[in-house]
């Protein structure tokens, strides 16, 4: 990995880097906090995956998350949304579609197939990137994320409990196959056969169980995507029904943004430390 820049922060570094990626066949970016615990040992590892149209600079600059990474001892990973530097057909024509909406699946449909690979990025190249360049503990890793991120987040614990052992969530799109933003994303992506969808379903995965950890979501109630695209009823259903233990908190005036975000960072960040120190 190369690093593009680094700030001090909190006592710690705030680096944002660029690496080729061989899932992805482009160049990518990543913003990595390491608070100042890393001079005495290996430490957790959580991942922050942002929603339609964020790069890493969206959480890094806004979310406020450093003062409490550096508080509890936890490194912060911040992927980019989707490859970039592509020009694929209609790459670039909407914002929730193609980039900056690479939605965190490995598309099986053309042109996509070859590039938009963000599921095995996230799960399998970056974990590995990170632990060759960081001192982390590879046994202690959580993940969370905002909209599109929060499904990302959310399907990437509950098809890998054995890697993640915490999980937290704003906004999330819980079903992805239900909702307009999503039908959109895996019709694109995996093609028209929507039983090849429900393993990108939060909802789908949580009804099945089979994740055990407390899960931490905030949902602001004036949110403008929240009836048409978030739907937090739907994963509030699907974990009563498999016993899955859910903390769902409506935060009420609160909208999508990072307003939002920045207000309650500090609970989900002592909620993954928490699980990731136990
Ligand atoms: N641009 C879209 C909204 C996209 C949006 O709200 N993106 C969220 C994630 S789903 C976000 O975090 N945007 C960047 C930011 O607020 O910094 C629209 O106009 O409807």
């Amino acid at each position: 990995m190369d690093r593009i820049s680094s700030h001090a922060c909190f006592g710690g570094t705030q680096g944002i880097y660029r690496h080729r990626s061989a899932s992805t066949g482009t160049d990518m970016e990543v913003a990595v906090f390491v608070p100042p615990q890393a001079a005495d040992g290996p430490l957790p590892v959580l991942t922050y995956l942002s929603g339609l149209t964020c790069t890493w600079e969206n959480f890094t600059v806004k979310a406020g998350a450093q003062r409490y990474a550096a508080e509890h001892g936890v490194i912060i990973v911040a992927p980019d949304t989707s490859p970039r530097g592509l020009d694929l057909p209609g790459e670039h024509a909407s914002y929730d579609f193609g980039s900056g909406a690479g939605f965190y699946v490995d598309a099986t449909q053309d042109p996509w197939k070859t590039n938009y690979r963000m599921y095995s990025y996230i799960r399998d190249e970056l974990p590995g990137l990170i632990a060759s360049e960081f001192k982390i503990d590879p046994a202690r890793q959580g993940i969370f994320g905002h909209s599109m991120g929060g499904h990302g987040a959310l399907v990437m614990a509950f098809r890998n409990p054995d890697r993640y052992r915490s999980v937290s969530a704003f906004s999330p799109i819980v079903s992805a196959s239900r909702v307009p933003w999503g039908e959109k994303a895996l019709g694109g992506y995996l093609g028209q056969d929507r039983e090849a969808w429900k393993q990108y379903d939060a909802s789908l995965l949580a009804e099945k169980g089979g994740w055990k950890s407390p899960i931490l979501v905030d949902q602001g109630t004036s949110d403008q995507f929240l009836e048409k695209e978030l739907k937090p009823e739907l994963l509030e259903e699907a974990c009563a029904k498999s016993g899955t233990p859910l903390t769902l908190r409506r935060q009420p005036g609160y909208d999508h943004s990072y307003y939002f975000i920045s207000t309650f960072m500090g609970d989900h960040i002592a909620h993954h430390a928490k699980l990731l120190k136990a």
